[in-house]
């Protein structure tokens, strides 16, 4: 089982003709509301790949049907509390070219106790993968827990903040990154070739598996001299919220099934390129049916 302390949010999400600049008033064309968050998007990626995926997370009472949604996509829920806060949410305007911008409400997510965390930690298994991002309140006593309980820890600097250069990133089993995320913590400029990056990123973190995201350009894998190469799948994205949600949750679900790296990675982006093709977070994860007839049929299976 793998335990993710994630955010679970509400997604607005709003089509509009370019995303909106300073000073403007600007007119959606499509508006609705669903289940997101960088936590619940990759516990569903995983539990649709057929991984086996606890989520512990916070949502308000009054959205309860999150955590139903959750648990109908195969997440145990039993550790999402619903408390007297407001949930998160996320304002996502999404252009007509796919390309996106996000604001987020923290809410609820950013509620956890000190005692709640330590609780929840002393039930994870010695050995078992802790997922999490950058989401939630508390990470620094969430690793040193993790860390000091032998448990695997699996980050996303999702979204990237000045306090996740003051996390043990070294204490990372595996970590997941895009380029933005990969410039920030090398302090590589933008633009720095990939190969560039991943040297920086071993220097930094020897002991730690990398997986570098470059959306359009493909993925790679890292650890001490073995690298791979996934090449993008042929596909227009029409919205690529959560797309690196579903690579995480569907790598994890590889990783879980003990899936070598290449297989995991081949995985992990046809289910992103599926996902980037239809509109929202957790309505665009594909499961895994769907995913294995790509692999099997390519991207024009039936
Ligand atoms: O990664 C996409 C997610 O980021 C934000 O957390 C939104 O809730 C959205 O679902």
């Amino acid at each position: 089982m793998l335990h993710n302390f994630g955010s679970i949010n509400l997604d607005h999400v709003y089509r509009v003709p370019h995303l909106v600049r300073p000073g403007e008033t600007l007119a959606s064309h499509d508006y609705r509301v669903g289940l997101g968050g960088k936590g619940a998007n990759q516990s569903l990626a995983m539990a649709r790949a057929g991984g086996r995926v606890r989520h512990w997370g916070r949502l308000g009472r009054q959205d309860a049907w999150a955590r139903d949604l959750m648990a109908r996509s195969g997440v145990a829920v039993d550790s999402v509390a619903l408390v007297d806060e407001p949930s998160g949410h996320a304002i996502i305007q999404v252009d007509d070219q796919g390309e996106n911008a996000i604001l987020l409400f923290p809410g609820a997510n950013h509620g956890f106790t000190t005692a709640d965390l330590d609780a929840r930690i002393a039930e994870i298994a010695p050995g078992d993968w802790l997922l999490t991002q950058n989401e939630c309140n508390a990470l620094p006593r969430v690793f040193a827990r993790a860390q000091a309980r032998g448990v695997k820890i699996a980050f996303n600097p999702a979204p990237m903040t000045d306090e996740v250069a003051g996390l043990p990133l070294a204490a990372c089993r595996l970590l997941f990154v895009n380029r933005g995320e990969a410039e920030a913590l090398t302090g590589l400029a933008t633009d720095a070739p990939a190969e560039a990056l991943l040297a920086a990123l071993a220097r930094r973190l020897p002991a730690t598996e990398t997986v570098l995201t470059l959306g359009g350009d493909g993925a790679w894998y890292q650890y001490g001299d073995q690298r791979h190469f996934q090449p993008p799948l042929p596909v227009v994205a029409r919205d690529t919220t959560a797309a690196g949600d579903t690579f995480i949750g569907y790598y994890l679900a590889a990783v879980q099934a003990d899936l070598p790296p290449t297989a995991c990675l081949e995985r992990a982006a046809t289910a992103a390129a599926l996902a980037v093709q239809r509109l929202g977070a957790t309505e665009s994860i594909p499961d895994a049916a769907e995913v294995e007839r790509v692999l099997r049929h390519g991207l024009d299976a039936p």
